[in-house]
């Protein structure tokens, strides 16, 4: 796990605390398609517990890093494998998956049918939307997913069909159900898309809260404004490949926004918030 760094963010640890292998670690991954490559990434390690944030434009290649990580993609073949999980190689999908917890904007789609907002957490245990019909539910699964939504501030909605819920409500529902099933590893593909500010408020603090805990986050987004404190690591992603890897106070500053973004931008940082916003003129 990441030592925490006198701003509360988690340095970038050491390559095997406690002798362990890195969570994952990427060396010259490609990914093609059609003929183009899409991401090409020299030399990446996230140890556990580390967070980290990937920052870049649309189409930069932030979500076929993350694919590369969880294995929905695959690299082209080296004789030296390019992607690697707590050091295997070859990791079963299932043990991947069973540590990891995804929280995206299309996952909110799928929300389309009435069901209690406790019942979608709880099917976070079994894979499911909802309960699965020939599991047995028990009261401790019940209890977890009551636990996940108390510690997302919406114990109230447990009961309120989650087709009547907003939009920033039911983001949060579907953080509690990953993190019904306690993995150590959060995903947050864009989490704050299509959010208004108290969504935006509610996801961030609960983002903040699960790196603070000593959770990975790997957070994908397109603002440093979702870069909550207490992830301290930035990959700058432009052009299919890895513009910079660093601490993030080092990195969101104003001539590496405006490189990346091909705009004049100027960033503002208060109490370890971080804020963008154009030059004009
Ligand atoms: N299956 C595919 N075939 C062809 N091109 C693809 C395929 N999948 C992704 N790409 C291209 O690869 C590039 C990187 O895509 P990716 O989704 O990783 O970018 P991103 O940084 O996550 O973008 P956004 O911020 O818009 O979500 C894009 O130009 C995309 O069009």
């Amino acid at each position: 796990m990441g030592e925490p760094d006198e701003r509360g963010g988690a340095a970038r640890a050491p390559e095997t605390p406690g002798g362990r292998p890195p969570l994952f670690e990427l060396r010259d991954a490609q990914v093609r398609r059609t003929g183009k490559t899409i991401l090409s990434v020299g030399s990446f390690s996230l140890a556990e517990g580390e967070s980290v944030a990937l920052l870049g434009p649309n189409g930069a290649g932030k979500s076929t890093f993350v694919q590369l990580l969880t294995r929905e993609v695959l690299p082209l073949h080296r004789d030296e494998p390019p992607v690697r999980f707590r050091g295997q190689d070859r990791p079963a999908l299932s043990d991947i998956r069973a540590c990891l917890g995804v929280v995206s904007g299309t996952m909110h789609d799928q929300v389309r049918v009435h069901l209690p907002a406790a019942d979608v957490v709880a099917g976070g245990l079994f894979g499911t939307l909802g309960l699965p019909l020939r599991r047995e539910v028990t009261e401790g699964h019940r209890r977890l997913a009551a636990d996940a939504l108390e510690r997302l501030g919406i114990a109230d909605l447990a009961d309120r069909d989650v087709m009547t819920l907003s939009t920033g409500q039911v983001r949060r529902v579907l953080v509690a159900r990953e993190l019904v099933r306690d993995p150590g590893v959060l995903v947050f593909d864009e989490p704050c898309t299509g959010l208004d500010p108290e969504g935006m408020y509610h996801v961030r603090e609960a983002m903040a809260t699960l790196a603070a805990e000593g959770r990975s986050v790997v957070l994908v987004t397109h603002y440093p404004e979702d870069i909550v404190p207490a992830i301290g690591r930035v990959l700058l992603i432009g052009s299919a490949r890895v513009v910079a890897d660093g601490p993030k106070d080092e990195l969101l500053r104003d001539d590496a926004m405006t490189g990346l973004f091909g705009v004049p931008l100027a960033v503002e940082e208060r109490d370890g918030w971080y804020s963008l916003r154009g030059v004009y003129g």
